[in-house]
């Protein structure tokens, strides 16, 4: 693989509406993320994250600047499956078994091998991961065969982070996956989706409310204060990997969450100038 970064955002700017009821939603956006790395984006309501998330997954585009998924365009990425989203909420289709819901998107997603191989970074890709064993992994192997109406809200979205990654994007862009969780649920899904980060290294960019989940899980925290929407720091996270439950008990861990807190108190009041 060459040295093109999996994402790069170049003097970003997103604008809602006009005149006097503009929202400059995104400013003068700039952001590097080397493949394979695990960044999370952490910052006040309002600051832009979920419109940089729609910016990447080619959602929605830049009103200035660019932005790049392995050196081409979101929606080249996006037709060549590079990249992977996983909403707030697991859209699993109700009337498939989990271990169709998982393995469907894959086969019906064949055809974009050969645009991969179109683009630079992917003439060679890995062969694609057994679901089924993905599924045991994430402790869902017992619920391979019921319906997603038979699940918990952990189990549903657990199984849609197998399924998202089961599709080997490049890229997985994740919106606050773990917000409608409760807290022992969400730490045993940080666990489920580090050993498969770990396994797999997709480069995943992970939007959170959370300072220790951010921590935990990345190896950058991007802190962003909004009016306009900016990124105000970049803070590598140097923990050794993996993070199981230990980390909270080091003080390291908590220095860094004492860090990151302490610069989005910054943001906060830079919302409030
Ligand atoms: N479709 C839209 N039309 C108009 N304004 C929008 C639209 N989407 C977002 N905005 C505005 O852009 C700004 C950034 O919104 P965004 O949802 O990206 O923030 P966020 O950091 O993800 O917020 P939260 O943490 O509350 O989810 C906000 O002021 C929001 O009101």
């Amino acid at each position: 693989m060459t040295g093109t970064p999996a994402l790069e955002l170049r003097s970003v700017r997103r604008v809602y509406g006009f005149g006097p009821a503009a929202t400059t939603a995104l400013d003068d956006v700039h952001l590097t993320v080397p493949s394979g790395r695990f960044v999370s984006l952490i910052g006040p309501s309002g600051c832009g994250k979920s419109t940089l998330l729609r910016l990447v997954a080619g959602l929605e585009q830049p009103d200035g600047g660019e932005v790049s998924v392995h050196g081409v365009t979101p929606a080249q990425a996006c037709a060549a499956k590079l990249i992977g989203l996983v909403p707030q909420s697991p859209a699993l289709l109700p009337w498939l078994s989990v271990l169709r819901n998982v393995t469907l998107p894959q086969k019906i997603n064949r055809g974009a091998a050969g645009r991969r191989e179109r683009i630079a970074d992917f003439a060679e890709r890995r062969t694609a991961p057994d679901m089924r064993e993905l599924l045991v992994k994430a402790g869902l192997g017992d619920a391979l065969h019921k319906l997603p109406a038979q699940l918990s809200g952990g189990m549903r979205q657990r199984a849609a982070i197998v399924r998202a990654f089961g599709l080997q994007p490049d890229v997985l862009v994740m919106d606050e996956p773990f917000s409608a969780l409760d807290e022992f649920t969400r730490e045993s899904l940080q666990d489920q989706l580090l050993d498969l980060w770990e396994e797999l290294r997709t480069t995943v960019l992970f939007v959170t409310h959370s300072v220790s989940e951010a921590v935990r899980l990345s190896d950058t925290v991007v802190v962003m204060a909004p009016n306009p929407g900016r990124i105000v720091e970049s803070i590598d996270v140097d923990l050794p990997r993996p993070r199981g439950e230990r980390l909270f008990g080091e003080r390291r861990f908590h220095e860094y969450e004492d860090l990151v807190r302490e610069r989005l108190r910054r943001a906060w009041h830079s919302e409030a100038a």
